[in-house]
């Protein structure tokens, strides 16, 4: 780790265009170093908790030393800070190193900014909120946050919303063949605020959905303080704090623990409509499916796997299984995949 993070710091120091020295030859090595979590970010000002769930757990504030200037640091992001770490009123520390990220989410480019953005890193958890009506749900929607999240190696948690409006039935059929784990919320139940609570702890989540589904009501119930626990992000750069994607994230509650204790992060990512799929692999897609990962290995070199494609193995594989249970969960399996393969290039 210390080999990877020297050699990331030594590419941020190259020579200055002005023919200065190298500032590596310059620059302390910071052993002095803390670690701190991005938990907000606000035209360049960040907010990061230092020694998170410790004894000196606190907030700071920070902002790019000049040797990170074209990298962005963003929430979820463990950074190195130097400087006055001590969170008292009007410090500012400076953050020196990002550890490398063990995942990454990206938001699709769109009319407002042209590139496709990081919006958070190191979650492990996409919880996608879904209300079961009002507003009826979408298929596609929830697709395409499946392939983001595989891709980015992320569970996915499937929330499905408003449930004493409709049965949770055939949604949970469609997406229980793809590994994605579902669990129902209604308002009017303190227990299903709870299941969803036990999928959480312990994790960091980022939580979308589509506007009116019930997610603040849902953040609301699992983190009652949300407002004085909040991070503020904007993190599309320049344009104010109230445009765009502005993500929250807040320390989950976990009433086994003491009074006060928390274990896990929710990320809250309003403004964030869909996430970027251009550059999906299907290596990526299919390392999320084991079984069909070690099939697909006997495929014709560059097989697409889709429905169409010729002697795809996949389809040998479904077709050689016994009749029945077998089977039935092999066509499920492939289909889903090819659902999600599909979804890609579609346009929700
Ligand atoms: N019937 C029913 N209504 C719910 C439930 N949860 C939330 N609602 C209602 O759905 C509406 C939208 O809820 P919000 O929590 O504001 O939805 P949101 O997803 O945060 O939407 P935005 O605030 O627009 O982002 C509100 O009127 C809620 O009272 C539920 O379990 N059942
Ligand atoms: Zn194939």
């Amino acid at each position: 780790m210390a080999r990877r993070v020297r050699d990331e710091h030594a590419r941020f120091a190259r020579p200055s265009k002005h023919g200065s020295r190298p500032r590596t030859k310059q620059r302390p090595e910071h052993a002095d170093a803390v670690t701190g979590l991005v938990v907000g970010v606000d035209r360049g000002r960040y907010t990061l908790v230092i020694d998170d769930g410790g004894p000196d757990e606190r907030e700071i504030s920070a902002m790019k030393a000049r040797e990170l200037s074209r990298t962005r640091a963003v929430i979820g992001d463990r950074v190195d800070v130097v400087g006055d770490t001590t969170g008292s009123e009007g410090t500012l520390a400076r953050i020196v190193r990002i550890t490398e990220r063990t995942s990454v989410l990206r938001r699709t480019a769109d009319d407002t900014d042209p590139y496709e953005r990081i919006v958070v890193a190191n979650a492990d958890q996409l919880v996608v909120v879904t209300a079961l009506a009002q507003p009826e749900p979408r298929t596609g929607m929830i697709d395409r946050c499946v392939v983001a999240a595989y891709d980015a190696r992320m569970d996915v948690l499937l929330c499905l919303t408003k449930a004493d409006l409709a049965s949770p039935d055939e949604l949970r059929d469609l997406y229980t063949p793809l590994g994605v784990e579902v669990v129902v919320a209604r308002q009017d139940s303190t227990d299903t605020v709870e299941a969803v609570r036990e999928h959480l702890l312990g994790r960091t989540s980022v939580l979308v959905g589509h506007s009116g589904v019930g997610k603040s009501t849902l953040i609301n119930a699992l983190v009652p303080d949300a407002a004085r626990a909040t991070g503020v992000v904007n993190d599309v750069t320049g344009r104010g704090r109230h445009t765009s994607t502005s993500a929250v994230a807040l320390r989950l509650p976990d009433p086994g623990g003491p009074p006060g204790a928390h274990d896990g992060w929710v990320i809250d990512t309003p403004g964030v409509r869909s996430f970027g799929l251009a550059h999906v692999e299907v290596g990526h897609l299919l390392a999320a499916f084991d079984d069909l990962d070690e099939v697909a290995a006997r495929c014709p070199r560059g097989c697409t796997h889709l429905a169409d494609a010729p002697d795809c193995a996949l389809d040998e594989w479904v077709a050689q299984a016994p009749e029945g249970q077998v089977r039935t969960t092999r066509e499920s399996r492939l289909s889903s995949f090819r659902r999600l393969l599909g979804s890609r290039t579609a346009t929700v």
